[in-house]
């Protein structure tokens, strides 16, 4: 994909990403499991979507599955048009890299290089040049103009996670899958970064997907799947926290009784 065509008009309702009876199963015989189990999804573009549900119910396999990070076991993965179980190796890691931006709960930046050099790093790997107008925007977007020069050790953690998500951000990918991204800040920090996230997919017509345990992170996204057993139980649009709270008691009032 060519730099610059992605974003300009982005259309909400299309789907960036797709599962179609997604299954994923580990281990055979008495060490099987069915981590995920016919999970059909789409998320939008330029929606911010929050995958919830219990420890071990599926969310990071689905994310990973659908990152191109894991395989699948049967049912279909997508990304934009493009079905991940045809892609060879060396394509997938392509469209993993050209395609998909990452935001994990350690911030991985490399600490010899700055904080620019650490958002452009991964489009100087690829041999892309950074579109300036569209990389002054992302580093506005996440308020990091006068950190850039500085070092990660110089940096907060919720500065780092800033450089993390504008890392994500400069390649404009069709989408970012993050893993508990702000699961290693202070609550302040962390509600920068999720107001960062948010602002992406309002302002600049990202597309994120986001793993998370805490109702209040989950609440600045457009929408929240709630996963349990390795299956879709709820889908809530415009979520609060009080409102993704009260869903997961429900859920753990259930799986008491059941
Ligand atoms: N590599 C693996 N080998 C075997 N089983 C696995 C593997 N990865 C995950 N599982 C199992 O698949 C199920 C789903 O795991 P997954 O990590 O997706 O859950 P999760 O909802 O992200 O959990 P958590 O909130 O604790 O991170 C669990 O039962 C887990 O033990």
């Amino acid at each position: 994909m060519q730099a610059g065509a992605y974003a300009a008009t982005p259309a909400p309702g299309v789907a960036a990403a797709r599962a179609m009876d997604l299954s994923k199963v580990y281990g055979q015989g008495e060490t099987k499991v069915v981590a995920l189990d016919q999970v059909s999804v789409e998320f939008r573009q330029a929606q911010f979507t929050a995958i919830m549900g219990p420890s071990g119910s599926g969310k990071s396999t689905l994310m990973h599955c659908m990152a191109g990070l894991d395989t699948i076991s049967s049912g279909s993965a997508r990304i934009g048009d493009t079905e991940l179980t045809s892609l060879k190796d060396k394509k997938l890691t392509q469209l993993r890299r050209d395609r998909i931006g990452f935001i994990f709960q350690a911030f991985n930046l490399l600490p010899t290089l700055t904080g620019l050099e650490n958002i452009t790093l991964p489009m100087d790997i690829a041999g892309r040049k950074p579109d300036p107008q569209w990389m002054d925007r992302v580093i506005e977007t996440v308020g990091l103009s006068g950190r850039l020069k500085h070092r990660p050790n110089q940096l907060s953690g919720g500065q780092q996670q800033r450089v993390a998500v504008a890392r994500a951000l400069a390649s404009k990918p069709e989408i970012i899958f993050g893993d508990e991204p702000t699961g290693n800040l202070d609550s302040r920090s962390g509600a920068e970064v999720l107001g960062f996230l948010r602002n992406s997919v309002r302002e600049l017509g990202q597309t994120v997907v986001m793993v998370t345990h805490d109702p209040v992170a989950a609440s600045y996204s457009d929408r929240v799947i709630f996963l349990a057993d390795g299956r879709i139980v709820d889908d809530m649009a415009n979520p609060t926290a009080d409102s993704v709270l009260d869903r997961m008691k429900a859920f753990d009032g259930k799986a008491r009784t059941t």
